[in-house]
């Protein structure tokens, strides 16, 4: 059985067609990319599949169990973590903070060790400390542990949040366009990276990403949307010599560009 299966899936904005008949099967262990022009519908997807939208058609199955319904909260801790296009972190908060509520979030340990700040509450919160400065050393962010996470540069941001979405221990992690505002160097610091940390917590992982090199440097399998609708699947390189991806991408120039790196 696949880890996710997405069936028939429709979103719809009044009389904007913004996804339209999505299939997608994921098996364990896959990392699969995700890819198309701009408004294309990418992101819709992921917030599909983590309850920030509702389909207005179509299924979504993740081990199993339907996700029509279920609010973010539960579906990441079901399983299912993702990183935002446009960052999105408690400022403010120190970088070891920003990562320790993610840790909280999937936790319950009940109101009353929670408001007493007894064990087991007071147990689990010098282990989660712990293990956030674990994922921040992992992550190659734990000299800034104590910065706030708004003083970091925008590549290290784009890692805590990848840190953050790890905390939450999922199986199933999206990343949206974590390359984007990278430098070339960054970017292929990032590829080492996402390999490393999906065979270290046995992950599967759907990639956005408009940065090609990452794409076909890490991605087994892509998709390719247009307006909505998926119009190519295969290899990287198959999508590479695919007419239809190319016209797809011909005439926008981020897309030519893109394809050229
Ligand atoms: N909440 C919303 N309300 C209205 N329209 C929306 C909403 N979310 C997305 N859309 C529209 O749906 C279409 C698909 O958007 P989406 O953000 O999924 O594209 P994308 O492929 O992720 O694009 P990009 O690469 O620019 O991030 C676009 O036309 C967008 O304007």
């Amino acid at each position: 059985m696949p880890l996710l299966t997405v069936n028939r899936l429709n979103k719809s904005f009044g009389g904007l067609v913004a996804l339209n008949n999505f299939n997608l099967n994921v098996e364990e262990g896959e990392l699969v990319g995700l890819i198309g022009p701009n408004g294309a519908g990418k992101t819709t997807v992921f917030n599909l599949l983590t309850g920030l939208y509702q389909p207005t058609s179509g299924s979504i199955v993740f081990e199993g169990r339907d996700l029509k319904g279920k609010p973010p909260h539960l579906i990441t801790k079901m399983g299912i973590a993702r990183t935002f296009q446009n960052i999105r972190l408690f400022g403010n908060l120190s970088v070891l903070d920003n990562v320790k509520i993610a840790y909280q979030s999937v936790l319950n340990y009940g109101l009353i060790p929670a408001f007493f700040r007894v064990p087991p509450y007071s147990r689990r919160e010098s282990e989660i400390e712990k293990e956030a400065l674990g994922l921040l050393e992992i992550m190659h962010l734990e000299r800034y542990a104590a910065e706030k996470a708004k003083n970091l540069p925008y590549g290290e941001q784009r890692r805590l949040e990848i840190a953050r979405a790890l905390a939450t221990k999922p199986r199933l992690l999206l990343l949206d366009e974590p390359a984007a505002g990278m430098n070339p160097q960054e970017t292929q610091e990032l590829l080492s990276l996402i390999r490393w940390i999906r065979e270290r917590f046995g992950l599967t992982i759907i990639l956005i990403e408009h940065d090609m090199s990452l794409v076909m440097g890490l991605c087994e399998r892509v998709l390719v949307l247009n307006y909505g609708s998926l119009i190519a699947e295969g290899t990287p390189q198959e999508i590479q010599q695919n007419p239809k991806v190319i016209e797809a991408y011909l005439g926008v120039d981020e897309g030519v560009t893109a394809w050229e790196e």
